[in-house]
């Protein structure tokens, strides 16, 4: 089951679902739209290392959009702060951002019940297409859980991404053992 848009009402009146900024324009049958955030990142070596801290340089969408390139794998953020409390979110992308080759997740699109934060983008293009601060460029639908959560995401001592801020985060697999 994935949450109605009158379902969504109702849980974000009970802050369970926190959107911010929240536009009700912005919500869907089932979903709620997501927007780019001004900040952009890129890792500085060519070769990353699973195990090792990779680092990344941001750099901000100028107001008159910037240029993406398929040989280039850029990390992206939401502009909204999201917070969810009962359900599981999930970061889809949208059939027009798809239609324009853009791809905003690289495997993950699941979040976490209790994750708190902006969303971390992973973002790869097919084509060269430019891409603006605030543009529409996902959207969250969210799944009933089926049990009880004894830890939420916000409660994990371990939880790599929690509070992400309103820039994009690298990948923390190297706290991860193995
Ligand atoms: O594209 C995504 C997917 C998820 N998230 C957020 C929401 C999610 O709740 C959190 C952790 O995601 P996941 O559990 O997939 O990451 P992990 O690598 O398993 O980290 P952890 O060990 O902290 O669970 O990151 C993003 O920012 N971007």
């Amino acid at each position: 089951m994935i949450l109605s848009d009158t379902r969504i009402l109702e849980e974000i009146a009970k802050e369970t679902i926190v959107l911010k900024p929240y536009d009700r324009n912005c919500l869907g049958s089932n979903s709620y739209d997501v927007h780019l955030g001004k900040w952009l990142a890129t890792y500085k070596e060519h070769i990353l290392d699973a195990k090792k801290h990779n680092e990344i340089e941001y750099f901000e969408i100028p107001d008159d959009g910037f240029v993406l390139y398929p040989h280039i794998f850029y990390l992206g953020v939401t502009l909204e702060y999201t917070e969810t409390h009962a359900h599981v979110p999930f970061l889809e992308g949208k059939s027009s951002t798809g239609r324009l080759g853009i791809d905003i997740h690289a495997t993950a699109g699941k979040g976490d019940v209790g994750f708190c934060g902006h969303w971390t983008l992973e973002i790869s293009v097919k084509q060269p297409v430019k891409v603006y601060k605030g543009m529409p460029v996902g959207q969250l639908i969210y799944f009933p859980v089926e049990g009880t959560i004894e830890v939420a995401y916000n409660q994990k001592a371990n939880a790599k991404y929690s509070g992400q801020p309103d820039r994009p985060i690298e990948s923390m697999m190297w706290k991860n053992k193995f």
